[in-house]
């Protein structure tokens, strides 16, 4: 069934794997970026992995739903899980399944496919199941070229140990994952609303200087000069028991781990800005090389002529290039941050 090897097979497949932790905005970037996908020319196929959304908490039409294969609400009911456990057993049994998917993709291969996973259960399914792995990678197998996009919520921006906690779980899905990757801080439209940060957004972004974040930990939302005092106060009060020392060894080794690897960076999103999704799909296309496919076939369809291919060219050359990345960086903070930052590294 799902080895015949078509005539479509042969073309190669590219789509996204949209994951993170839960409310981080995984449906709703499915939906806008879709939307997005369609207004440059590209036909988009949804598949709801989610098995938590159905209904009325669907904003989009899936192509493919998990909720043909297997009912959360069943899986419960019959086996006695909790949600979380119905989540993990629903994905496992997708993977046991994955000829269920092959076939239905099979209709999809000419589009650009969505993968809208679950963020319920989804640490524990990356960090103690191997079941997301294996889904992925039978699906490279079949030649579907996919960019893992990662969001966390930038909330998590304003408190030091939730930020180091993020970058880890980030760090761990690339590794697990084993894909192209693309890590994005979602809803920075909201970030403002937090309080001052510690530091600049490109700290958040870059990670590249992780220890730094140390001094701030249990110090959510404060400036730079208020931290200082704190600090200076520290010195005169009694130093803290073992219990805490060691925790912030641990956390010390955590930032020593991420900053060595050296692979994790993030991408600022606002949904609702089209030129904030832009950015995001133009490292998204570089990642899973469908910019050099876009390219080729521009280059042959140029020629004849084609209208669609003429719009992806002019993306890829609106979106080439680092320094947009810096102008933009610096339009997220004057449009979102205002003076809310701190540090100025
Ligand atoms: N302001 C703002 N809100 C956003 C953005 N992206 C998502 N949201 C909101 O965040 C909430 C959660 O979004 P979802 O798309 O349901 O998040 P999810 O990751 O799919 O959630 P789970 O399926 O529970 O894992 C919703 O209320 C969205 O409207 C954004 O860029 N800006």
């Amino acid at each position: 069934m799902a080895d015949d090897g078509g005539e479509e097979d042969q073309l190669p497949c590219f789509g996204q794997i949209v994951v993170g932790p839960p409310g981080s905005g995984k449906t709703t970037f499915c939906h806008g970026m879709s939307q997005y996908l369609t207004a440059l020319g590209r036909e988009v196929a949804i598949i709801n992995l989610d098995p938590a959304n159905h209904g009325e908490r669907l904003p989009y039409k899936p192509a493919v739903d998990i909720e043909d294969l297997v009912s959360l609400e069943g899986v419960m009911s019959t086996l006695g899980l909790g949600p979380n456990g119905a989540i993990i057993y629903s994905i496992e049994f997708l993977e046991k399944n994955l000829d269920w998917l092959l076939d239905k993709l099979r209709a999809h291969r000419a589009k650009y496919l969505l993968f809208d996973f679950p963020g319920q259960a989804g640490v524990e399914l990356f960090t103690h199941y191997t079941c997301i792995q294996n889904i992925v990678q039978t699906l490279q197998k079949h030649d579907y070229r996919l960019t893992a996009v990662h969001l966390v919520d930038a909330y998590h921006c304003s408190d030091a140990s939730r930020f180091i906690s993020v970058v880890l779980v980030s760090l761990m899905s690339m590794m697990r994952l084993e894909l192209p990757h693309v890590n994005v801080l979602s809803k920075v439209d909201l970030i403002e609303q937090y309080g001052p940060l510690a530091f600049n957004l490109d700290f958040f972004t870059e990670c590249t200087d992780m220890t730094r974040i140390l001094d701030y930990i249990d110090a959510p939302a404060r400036g730079a000069d208020e931290l200082d005092r704190d600090l200076q106060g520290a010195h005169e009060r009694p130093q803290g028991d073992a219990t805490s020392k060691k925790l912030s060894r641990l956390t010390r080794e955590i930032c020593d781990v991420v900053e060595s690897f050296g692979l994790v960076s993030f991408t600022t999103l606002d949904i609702q800005d089209g030129e904030s999704v832009g950015r995001v799909l133009s490292k998204i296309d570089k990642a899973n090389g469908y910019v050099v496919q876009s390219a080729a076939a521009a280059a042959a369809a140029q020629q004849g002529r084609d209208p669609r291919a003429a719009a992806n060219a002019l993306f890829q050359s609106a979106f080439s290039g680092n320094e947009a990345d810096y102008e933009h960086l610096a339009s997220v903070r004057e449009r979102h941050m205002g003076r809310t930052s701190g540090d100025d590294t």
